[in-house]
């Protein structure tokens, strides 16, 4: 059983809201392991297309969707019967699109980013009226997830019978889903390290060498665990998949928007992805404003958004970085 309803098309399915890359992997893998889906897409042409194509060549190529994910535009429809729903729009997305969701229904939330105003997805979900809420996030390229490739993830929640009922609707063979109650932790983690993947893609950019990106990760767990503490999340939370996992598969990988990014803009190009969201750029002005207003020591954080901004060279970025006052570790 899963978002409400039975396996394999009989009864209510798992709707997945928001049809770009992580929404059709996810589709596509809840679907291999059994769990009929409802996809949905904002865009109705986009939705007949992808219904008719059954492929979504615009966000993930190359991936066909199994016949037990039905495609539509029709939010309504979508929810239908559903005990939860997995939202999988950029962050910005996110707030109209609650807005338009039942307050009954169990919200996952599956976006690695922040509120316009700063504020965490999970918190802007219970002040719509929410009370059935998760997050789910861990080191999951969709590109991998979409081909079936061996993962790892973690929803949380302190609705334990909802982070359960989410684990058994999305774990597969390939899949595998733990849960956890830090919604602070698992949910900062993934917001976080996109900012320190934008500065790893820089170092890569600037051909910094693999000291430089090993330093520039690990002191940007170092400020990732600075901010989810100060958040309330736990350290712990910041040293397992949705946190270190996280940032070692984004900072590393030729999949990552974030990461590419952060390598575009040190060339002096700007980043064309094709229209697909990189999240940590709006995060990093985000956190560097918080930081700033709070006195609290981001200075990675600072460094890309002021690069990020067009505000420093990435040659003053490094600078920073690197001409700080000398203190122990
Ligand atoms: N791509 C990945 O590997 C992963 C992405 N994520 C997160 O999932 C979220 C979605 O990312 P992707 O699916 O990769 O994005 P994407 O860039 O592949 O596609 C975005 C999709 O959202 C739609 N969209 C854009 N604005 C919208 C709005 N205001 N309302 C409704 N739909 C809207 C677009 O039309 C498109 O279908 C992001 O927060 C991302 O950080 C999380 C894990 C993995
Ligand atoms: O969150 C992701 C992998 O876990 C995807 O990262 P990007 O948004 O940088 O592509």
């Amino acid at each position: 059983m899963a978002g409400g309803g039975s396996v394999t098309g009989a009864g209510p399915a798992l709707p997945v809201l928001g049809a770009g890359g992580w929404g059709t992997a996810l589709a596509v893998s809840a679907a291999r392991g059994g769990q009929a889906v409802r996809l949905w897409a904002r865009r109705p042409e986009f939705a007949a297309r992808l219904s008719r194509e059954r492929v979504n060549a615009e966000y993930l190529p190359g991936v066909a969707l199994p016949d037990d994910v039905e495609v539509t535009a029709d939010l309504g429809a979508a929810v239908a019967g559903a005990e939860f729903a997995l939202v999988v729009v950029p962050s910005v997305g996110v707030p109209d699109l609650l807005a338009d969701l039942p307050r009954d229904l169990g919200v996952v939330l599956c976006a690695k980013g922040l509120a316009p105003d700063g504020e965490r997805l999970t918190d802007l979900a219970h002040e719509l009226g929410f009370t059935r809420v998760a997050v789910l996030s861990g080191p999951n390229h969709a590109e991998e997830v979409g081909r079936g490739l061996p993962a790892a993830t973690v929803v949380a929640s302190t609705d334990e019978a909802l982070a359960l009922g989410v684990q058994r609707a999305l774990i597969t063979p390939t899949l595998r889903v733990y849960t956890s109650a830090d919604v602070v932790g698992v949910e900062l983690g993934g917001v976080l390290k996109n900012v320190i993947a934008l500065a790893a893609g820089m170092v890569d950019g600037l051909g910094l060498g693999d000291n430089a990106k090993a330093a520039l990760t690990t002191r940007g767990l170092r400020e990732m665990v600075r901010y989810v503490v100060s958040q309330g999340g736990a350290d712990d939370t910041v040293y397992g998949l949705s946190g270190l996992g996280d940032l070692i598969a984004t900072a590393t990988s030729r999949h990552s928007r974030n990461r590419a990014a952060g390598e575009a803009i040190a060339r002096g190009e700007h980043p064309g992805q094709g229209g697909k969201v990189v999240e940590g750029l709006r995060t990093a002005d985000l956190l560097d404003s918080w930081a700033t207003a709070h006195g609290v020591d981001l200075p990675i954080v600072r460094a890309v958004h002021r690069v990020t901004a067009r505000e420093w060279t990435p040659a003053r970025g490094v600078a920073h970085l690197m001409e700080r006052e000398a203190k122990p570790e």
